[in-house]
C-alpha cells in the first residue's frame, strides 16, 4: 500500500502540493488525476524519495521508499521515459538497472519481450520514438517484478495497440494483488482502466473515491426522449407535460429532448397519459471526462485563448486561409463542431457544478480554506435514476468525444496476424513469465 500523510511541497514561493493525504490500496488500479501543474508528478516523486517533502510524509508498505530494503524489487516506477542514457541500447539500459538490483540478466530479456521491444533491444535508446521510449520505461518498472507500481502517464505516445496493452497490463497487475497507481490525462482510458480515483487540483485533494461514485457525484444524468419527426406539436406537448410534472425538457440539436429531473418510467407514463408516441426514451449517464471537467473547472491553471492569428491570415498558395472552418463548415454554421469547452447551439448547458461554488480557488489565493477531505465533497446522493451506461453515439453535453466503447476483447494485432511490420515497430508482446 502507498500512503501519503499531509504531504506538502514548496518550491520557493510556489506550493506544488499542499497537505495531501490518501492511501493507494493493493488489488485495484488507482487513477491519479488532476489538471496540468496540479502536483501529480511532484507527489509521485515524493512517494519515491526523489523529492523531499517540505512537510508530511509518504510510505510504501509502511516505510519511506528510501528505507525499503531492496526497493527496486519492491517498487517499480515509470516517471519520465526520457530519463535514459540515450547512447545505451535498450538491453544495456535494462541490464545496468538489473545489475544494480541483483536481478538476473534473463529477466531483462523477459521484460523486453513483455513490452514488445525484443527486436530493437540492441538499438540505442536515444533513437527511439516516444512510444518506444515509453515501452522501455514500462519494462524498467516491471524489471524487479515489484508489488507496488507507479506510472506517470504510461500511455503517452503509445499507439492504439500499445494503449490496449497497457490497459490490460495495469488490470492484470492489480488482479495479481499489486498496488497500481497511475496518472493520466486520458479520461476515456482511465474510465476503462481504473476502479478508484484520487483527484487533485492545485496540489490539494479534490476526491478519493471509486470511479463510479466519482461519476455519479459529479455529473447530471438525463433522459433522451424523441417524439416522431415531423410532429412538433407532440414534442411541445411532451415539453409542457414534463414541466408540469416538475421536470425540465430542453431541445437537442437533432430534435430530441433532453429531460432532467424525472425518472424514465415517469416520462413514459406522462407520454402515455398525453397520448404522445415516443420514438426514443433512453438513459444517459455522464462520462468520466464530463464528471472530471465539472469537478476541476475551478482549479485549472492553464487555459487556452482563441488564436487571433494577428497578421498571419494570408495563406500560402495552395493552402486555405488560416482560421478557415474545416471543409464543409462555415463559421457559426449549424453543425460546425463546437470549440473545446463550447456548448453546441441547441444543446442544453450542463447544470451548474456543485463544486464550483465551494471551490476555494476561484477568487482566493491558492490553499486558503481547508481542502476537501478524503472521500471528496459528495453532494446528496441521488442515485442513478436510470442505471446503464450512455449509449455510444449519444450527443455529449459538452460537445466532446463520447466515451470509448468498453474494453475490446483481446484482439489479435496485425503483427500477430503476420501483417507487415517495419523494423522500427515494437514486436508483439510476450507473456511475462517472471
Ligand atoms: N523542480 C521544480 N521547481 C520549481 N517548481 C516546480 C518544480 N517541479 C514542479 N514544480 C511546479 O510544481 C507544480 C506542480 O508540478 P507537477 O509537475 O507536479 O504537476 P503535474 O500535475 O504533474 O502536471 P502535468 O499534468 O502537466 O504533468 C507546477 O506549478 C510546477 O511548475
Amino acid at each position: 500500500m502507498i500512503e501519503a500523510v499531509g504531504l506538502t511541497k514548496r518550491y520557493g514561493p510556489k506550493t506544488a502540493v499542499h497537505n495531501l493525504s490518501f492511501q493507494v490500496r493493493p488489488g485495484t488500479v488507482t487513477g491519479f488525476l488532476g489538471p496540468n501543474g496540479s502536483g501529480k508528478s511532484t507527489t509521485m516523486r515524493m512517494i519515491l524519495g526523489l523529492d523531499a517533502p517540505t512537510s508530511g510524509h509518504a510510505t510504501i508498505g509502511g516505510r519511506p521508499f528510501r528505507q525499503t530494503p531492496n526497493a527496486a524489487r519492491q517498487v517499480g516506477a515509470l516517471l519520465d521515459a526520457k530519463a535514459v542514457h540515450g547512447g545505451r541500447s535498450a538491453r544495456a539500459h535494462l541490464l545496468s538497472l538489473a545489475q544494480l538490483s541483483g536481478i538476473p540478466a534473463r529477466r531483462v530479456d523477459e521484460v523486453l519481450g513483455v513490452v514488445g521491444l525484443q527486436d530493437v533491444a540492441q538499438r540505442r535508446s536515444g533513437g527511439f520514438s516516444l512510444g518506444m521510449g515509453q515501452r522501455l520505461g514500462i519494462a524498467a518498472a516491471l524489471l524487479g517484478d515489484p508489488q507496488v507500481l507507479l506510472f506517470d502517464e504510461p500511455v503517452n505516445g503509445l499507439d492504439p495497440e500499445g494503449i490496449l496493452w497497457v490497459r490490460n497490463l495495469m488490470k492484470q497487475l492489480a488482479a495479481e494483488g499489486r498496488t497500481v497507481f497511475v496518472s493520466s490525462h486520458l479520461m476515456s482510458e482511465m474510465a476503462l482502466t481504473a476502479e478508484h480515483l484520487i483527484v487533485i487540483g492545485r496540489g490539494q485533494l479534490l476526491a478519493d473515491m471509486p470511479v463510479k461514485d466519482f461519476i455519479s457525484a459529479n455529473s447530471a444524468d438525463f433522459a433522451r426522449v424523441r417524439t416522431p419527426d415531423g410532429a412538433p406539436e407532440q414534442r411541445e406537448k411532451l415539453t409542457a407535460a414534463v414541466a408540469e410534472a416538475g421536470g425540465q425538457a430542453v431541445p437537442e440539436e437533432d430534435g430530441a429532448l433532453r429531460v432532467t429531473g424525472l425518472p424514465l418510467p415517469r416520462i413514459s407514463d406522462l407520454a402515455h397519459a398525453a397520448d404522445i408516441r415516443l420514438w426514443e426514451l433512453s438513459p444517459h449517464q455522464a462520462s468520466l471526462e464530463e464528471a472530471y471537467m465539472r469537478m476541476t473547472q475551478g482549479v485549472v491553471d492553464y487555459r487556452s485563448t482563441a488564436d487571433q492569428r494577428s497578421g498571419l491570415q494570408a495563406a500560402p498558395a495552395g493552402y486555405p486561409p488560416q482560421g478557415a472552418a474545416p471543409q464543409g463548415y462555415a463559421p457559426g454554421q449549424q453543425g460546425a463542431p463546437p470549440l473545446p469547452g463550447q456548448v453546441p447551439p441547441g444543446v442544453a448547458a450542463p447544470p451548474p457544478n456543485p463544486y464550483a461554488q465551494q471551490a476555494p480557488y476561484a477568487q482566493q489565493a491558492p490553499y486558503a480554506p481547508a481542502a476537501p477531505v478524503p472521500g471528496g465533497p459528495v453532494p446528496p446522493q441521488q442515485g442513478h435514476p436510470y442505471g446503464g451506461p450512455a449509449p455510444y453515439g449519444a450527443p455529449h453535453p459538452y460537445g466532446q468525444q463520447p466515451p470509448m466503447p468498453p474494453a475490446a476483447p483481446e484482439l489479435s494485432t496485425p503483427f500477430e496476424q503476420g501483417g507487415p511490420r517495419s523494423a522500427d515497430q515494437p514486436t508483439p508482446h510476450t507473456q511475462d513469465v517472471r
